[in-house]
């Protein structure tokens, strides 16, 4: 079934949210009124803004934007002509009332994350979101630590909360091609018609894109990527290389493809500090299975204490560490160097 009458699936762009990490957390207004420009005119139906680590992440822990995440929201909305703007908010990081003012400011997709067995915690923000009026999107991340039938049952306590689609989120980017698709297939199984599959993929493996046509082939019908792969980590599912791609599969996403590749290397990638790289530790995260946005930190650490951020990176995985948990990279950043010294 496609998404609607225009598309076979929908594509949000998260430039300016997951690109928000690799920016640590820059971003200008001017910024956001050029992409979300570009970005629109080249037909993105949906654009993500708010801080990398969503709604109230501005701070000492996650790094302080520079522009007030309130303030970018209500310039992109501002901004779109037909895009829509999202925003994301994880319980705990944000709070109902930056859920209200994301909403007063333009933005009318509601995206609550969760670690992919906490899903408990979304249910009364999914309720408060549809209660103004917005859309909603689940976000279930590190979905590569649980299996298909767990995800599943974490999807449904979503949806039965108002979530309109939830996402196997690939946030380590650690997922390969059937380990996709068996996920999102659990998820199409046990949603049905109550709510849709979303897939949002990293790039640490080199597989958003092919990871990503494997969630649409097995059901997803909103998929997520970034314009340049400006994102945590290596990045994200490049949106142009994805949209040519599904043109030539006859997927039809509404994006122009000649208008989206010129968007991002004309547009974006004058914003972006770096090119996102698929370096040591990018690879490391995906091969250990890492939160994407650890990446800055663990660089910041390995500088500080002298010591491999690719091991520090390794380590996290063995520790099975998630997001909010990024002080303990201090800790085996000391730990190493402890070794190190002995
Ligand atoms: C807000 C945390 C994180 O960046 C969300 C996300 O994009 C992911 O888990 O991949
Ligand atoms: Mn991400």
């Amino acid at each position: 079934m496609p998404y609607n009458d225009e598309w076979d699936i929908r594509i949000t762009d998260s430039s300016l949210r997951d690109g928000s990490h690799h920016k640590r957390h820059q971003f200008t207004v001017d910024e956001v009124v050029s992409i979300v420009t570009a970005l629109d005119d080249a037909g993105v139906p949906v654009i993500e803004v708010t801080h990398g680590d969503g709604l109230g992440g501005s701070s000492f822990n996650y790094g302080f934007s520079k522009t007030p995440e309130q303030e970018l929201i209500k310039a992109a909305a501002q901004t779109a002509k037909r895009a829509k703007i999202a925003f994301l908010m994880l319980p705990g990081v944000g709070v109902k009332d930056d859920i209200r003012e994301s909403a007063d400011n333009g933005g009318s997709i509601c995206r609550i994350a969760t670690h992919c067995t906490e899903a408990d915690v979304s249910i009364q923000h999914f309720g408060l979101a549809r209660d103004l009026g917005l859309e909603t999107v689940g976000f279930l991340m590190m979905s590569h630590t649980q299996p298909p039938e767990v995800l599943a049952k974490q999807a449904r306590i979503m949806a039965d909360a108002g979530c309109q689609c939830v996402y196997i989120v690939d946030s380590a980017g650690a997922l390969i091609l059937e380990q996709t698709s068996d996920r999102i297939s659990a998820l199409v199984a046990e949603l049905g018609n109550d709510a849709q599959v979303g897939f949002h993929g990293h790039e640490n493996l080199g597989l958003g894109v092919a990871n990503s046509i494997a969630a649409v082939r097995a059901g997803a019908l909103q998929i997520d990527g970034s314009v340049r792969r400006f994102g945590a980590g290596a990045g994200n599912t490049a949106v142009e290389a994805f949209a040519a791609v599904c043109d030539k599969l006859d997927i039809k996403t509404g994006i122009d493809v000649m208008k989206i590749v010129d968007a991002a290397e004309d547009v974006v990638r004058p914003t972006m500090p770096s090119e996102c790289n698929l370096g040591r530790m990018e690879i490391m995260m995906g091969y250990a299975g890492v939160y994407s946005s650890f990446l800055k930190h663990a660089a910041t650490q390995a500088d500080r204490y002298k010591v491999s951020g690719a091991e520090i990176l390794l380590r996290a995985g063995q520790r099975k560490l998630i997001g909010g948990q990024e002080d303990q990279l201090i800790d085996i950043a000391l730990e190493l160097a402890s070794e190190q010294n002995s």
